[in-house]
């Protein structure tokens, strides 16, 4: 008899390989299968999908050391992922979907290992230590007429600086809408269990699952060299790849950015919608105002990035040759302001 479940393991570590998979899977799984997913993302912030990146995270960082962001279609906040942080998706059709199920069999995994571990009145498991409750867990889900997910992760050993770091934005003058991340006291499990690893932790909860539903069903690994038929990938995997999706998805905000010169005085006044400067107004009491205007003129209807900001200075700096230092001390303030 075939199994009505459903065990995927992913060997890639980028984020957007493994949404992508796991939004396929999803689409396209048969109402009545129930899907486990483990996988885990090397050096990545993961935002919710009505997230500002610029505002939740510290995208300027992120940049300098490598880290990757990415969107997913989950509600939520933005949480930091690297090799010491599992991730799990669990994934049924209606009506039989019911977080309460899934999170239930985390919990159940988690306290096989020895672990005190709850479900808290939020989205997230935490584990009762000396030092009070601590967060180990954050979860976030989707559902479509007839079926949903939940996913989540585990903090197992991640680096929690690091994590601090990313998800400590720079403190903008940013107004923005969207869905603010909601900061938490967290822990690792290895410090409370010190023989942890991901393998453990993925049999204990596959272990789990299997016991639920009282059915088995072999591992199928994944990965980009070995894809198994995933209908419509390709597209899924280029959009959860792209600057649009990641970063452009942002709802409407606006960024002002000011700075004193000993040449002169400059506020920017960004509207940024769908990642692109709509508009962008100049105050200055510069003598000599413009080069400036014409930065403020070529930056709109382009991306709200650092390229950005560097193409259209590069783009001036022939035409005012007296002004080309005052332009590259400005660019390079204006792409740390906005990075
Ligand atoms: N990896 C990880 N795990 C648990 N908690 C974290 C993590 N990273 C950061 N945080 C803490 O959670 C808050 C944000 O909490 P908040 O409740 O705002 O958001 C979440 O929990 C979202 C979980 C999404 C899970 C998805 C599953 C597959 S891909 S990502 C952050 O400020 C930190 O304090």
């Amino acid at each position: 008899m075939t199994s009505s479940l459903r065990l995927l393991i992913s060997n890639s570590y980028d984020p957007w390989f493994n949404l992508a998979v796991e939004e396929t899977i999803f689409k396209h799984m048969p109402a009545n299968q129930r899907v486990l997913f483990l996988w885990r993302n090397d050096n990545t912030v993961v935002i919710g999908r009505a997230q500002n990146p610029w505002k939740e995270c510290n995208t300027g960082k992120m940049a300098q050391d490598g880290i990757k962001l990415a969107r997913r279609s989950s509600g939520g906040g933005a949480v930091f992922h690297d090799l010491g942080n599992s991730c799990f998706t669990f994934m049924a059709g209606k009506p039989e979907y019911n977080k309460a199920v899934s999170t239930q069999i985390m919990v159940d995994a988690l306290g096989s290992l020895g672990l005190a571990v709850s479900a808290s009145g939020r989205n997230d498991l935490v584990l009762t230590t000396d030092d009070g409750d601590k967060k180990i867990s954050g979860s976030a889900y989707k559902e479509t007429h007839d079926r949903g997910f939940h996913h989540g992760t585990i903090l197992l050993n991640a680096n929690l600086s690091k994590l601090a770091d990313y998800l400590n934005p720079d403190p903008k003058k940013l107004q923005a809408k969207g869905i603010t991340s909601v900061r938490s006291r967290v822990t690792n499990l290895a410090e409370h269990i010190p023989n942890i690893t991901h393998q453990k932790l993925c049999d204990v909860i596959t272990q789990h699952f299997f016991d639920y539903y009282g059915e088995q069903a072999d591992a199928e690994c994944i990965s980009p060299e070995s894809l198994p038929d995933l209908v419509g990938f390709e597209d899924v995997f280029a959009k959860q790849s792209s600057w649009q999706w990641n970063f452009g998805h942002a709802p409407a905000f606006s960024h002002i950015v000011d700075e004193r010169f000993p040449w002169g005085n400059i506020d920017f006044h960004f509207d940024v919608e769908h990642g692109v400067i709509s508009r962008c107004q100049i105050f200055t009491d510069s003598l000599n105002p413009a080069p400036i205007q014409e930065l403020a003129d070529l930056l709109q209807q382009n991306r709200y990035s650092v390229t950005t900001v560097t193409t259209a200075i590069n783009q001036i700096l022939p035409k005012y040759p007296d002004f080309a230092a005052e332009l590259q001390e400005m660019s390079s303030w204006l792409g740390n302001a906005i990075k």
